[in-house]
């Protein structure tokens, strides 16, 4: 079991991770989910040791990665799959790890035989195209046969093929008993991947629940209400009618209404009192890819000029789909804002005295299978 408890990661003025308090459970996958920039990859770097949190902690089987025996042993990940070293072949990677680690390396001809690379095993990596790469990075965190698996996005660049290919791995591997932690920016992935999710926007928590819960909360039906196109009179005075009626009532983009709270044969009833012709009355269902991008709305950090999300207006948001408050520039602790109906973090701890000196940045020694060049994926790096 990996438990992170009042995990926080700043950098400089910027915090990546604020106070973040999760467990991911062995015999399940647990999808992993934020909009770009929600500190994903750094929560997963601290799982692995390759990040030192600012305040909290996480542990894996109770241990920091660092205090683990044989870590790459027990922990495999998938960080970044174009750490790799393009001048050798996939063979000669994978025993490059599996030597650093102890690995018998019988194992890599079976890890390359899992992820289907046996054909291209002796060409350089430098030459593999994006899918392949990943496949490569799969191998990389299998080879100790570990109980815990991290994977950072494993479907980027992965055809339809790839993708189910990996869904089926990921639930085979959980079906093993191990603990499966899977991030992605992709819901509906997600739906089809994992048991049980955690969403981050912001560095924070914003949802812990099961995909069932999940799809429960947020799969509600709607209808789609259009009156004729140019009688704006029309429109609002079925607006009215119906909200009397008890519905609650949203403008779609192309001028229709979403209506909610009302069965389709009252919406027509109370449009036919009103005397209100329709040019459309149709039931709907929300996605689970929307419900997502309104629960993260607030909390996305780069968003085209273009898009859809602007027109996303929630029904009535639960607290934890409440958007976050603007974050103040520097983020720090005691200002940092709370949300609306914020939960009970089970674990919360009383916040921490403020640190003397920088925490002292990394020394590895037992590195996950991925770690040699992942390791320098961030040292320059300020901000993506
Ligand atoms: N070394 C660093 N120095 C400064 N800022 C950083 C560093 N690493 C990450 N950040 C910032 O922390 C935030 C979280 O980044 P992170 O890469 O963890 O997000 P993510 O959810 O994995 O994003 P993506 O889905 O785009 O991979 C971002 O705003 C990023 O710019």
């Amino acid at each position: 079991m990996i438990e992170a408890v009042g995990l926080t990661k700043r950098y400089g003025a910027k915090t990546a991770v604020h106070n973040l308090s999760f467990q991911v459970r062995p015999g399940t996958v647990t999808g992993f989910l934020g909009p770009n920039g929600s500190g994903k990859s750094t929560t997963m770097r601290m799982i692995l040791g390759l990040d030192v949190p600012s305040a909290g902690h996480v542990t894996i089987g109770g241990l920091p990665y660092r205090r683990l025996p044989n870590a790459p042993r027990k922990v495999g990940a998938l960080l970044d799959a174009k750490a790799v070293h393009g001048g050798r072949t996939a063979r000669k990677h994978l025993l490059a790890l599996a030597q650093h680690a102890g690995i018998p390396a019988r194992r890599v001809d079976e890890v390359l035989g899992v992820v289907g690379l046996q054909e291209v095993a002796n060409k350089r990596a430098k030459g593999f195209s994006l899918g392949m790469g990943q496949r490569l990075g799969i191998a990389a965190a299998l080879l100790g046969d570990p109980e815990v698996l991290l994977f950072d996005e494993p479907v980027n660049g992965l055809d339809p093929e790839g993708i189910l290919w990996v869904r089926n791995l990921m639930k085979s591997l959980a079906a093993e008993g191990r603990t499966v932690f899977v991030s992605s920016h992709l819901m509906s992935e997600m739906a089809l991947t994992a048991e049980h999710l955690i969403v981050i926007g912001r560095g924070q928590l914003m949802a812990d629940m099961s995909v069932k819960d999940f799809i429960a909360a947020n799969s509600a039906g709607f209808a789609r209400v259009r009156t004729p196109d140019g009688e704006a009179e029309g429109r609002e005075k079925l607006t009215a009618a119906l909200v009397e009626a008890g519905g609650q009532v949203l403008p779609e983009q192309d001028g229709a209404l979403r209506v909610t709270g009302l069965p389709l044969p009252r919406i027509s009833d109370v449009a036919h009192a009103a005397d209100v012709r329709l040019w459309e009355l149709s039931p709907h269902q929300a996605s689970l890819e929307e419900a997502y991008m309104r629960m993260t709305q607030g909390a996305v950090d780069y968003r085209s000029t273009a898009d859809p999300r602007a027109a996303l207006q929630p029904p009535a948001p639960a607290p934890w789909q409440q958007p976050l408050a603007a974050a103040p520039p520097d983020w720090p602790e005691s200002s940092y804002p709370v949300l609306p109906g914020e939960r009970p973090n089970p674990y919360a701890q009383p916040p921490a005295a403020p640190p003397q000196a920088p925490p002292a940045p990394p020394a590895p020694q037992a590195a996950p299978t991925t770690a040699p060049a992942d390791l320098t994926k961030r040292d320059s790096e300020d901000a993506r």
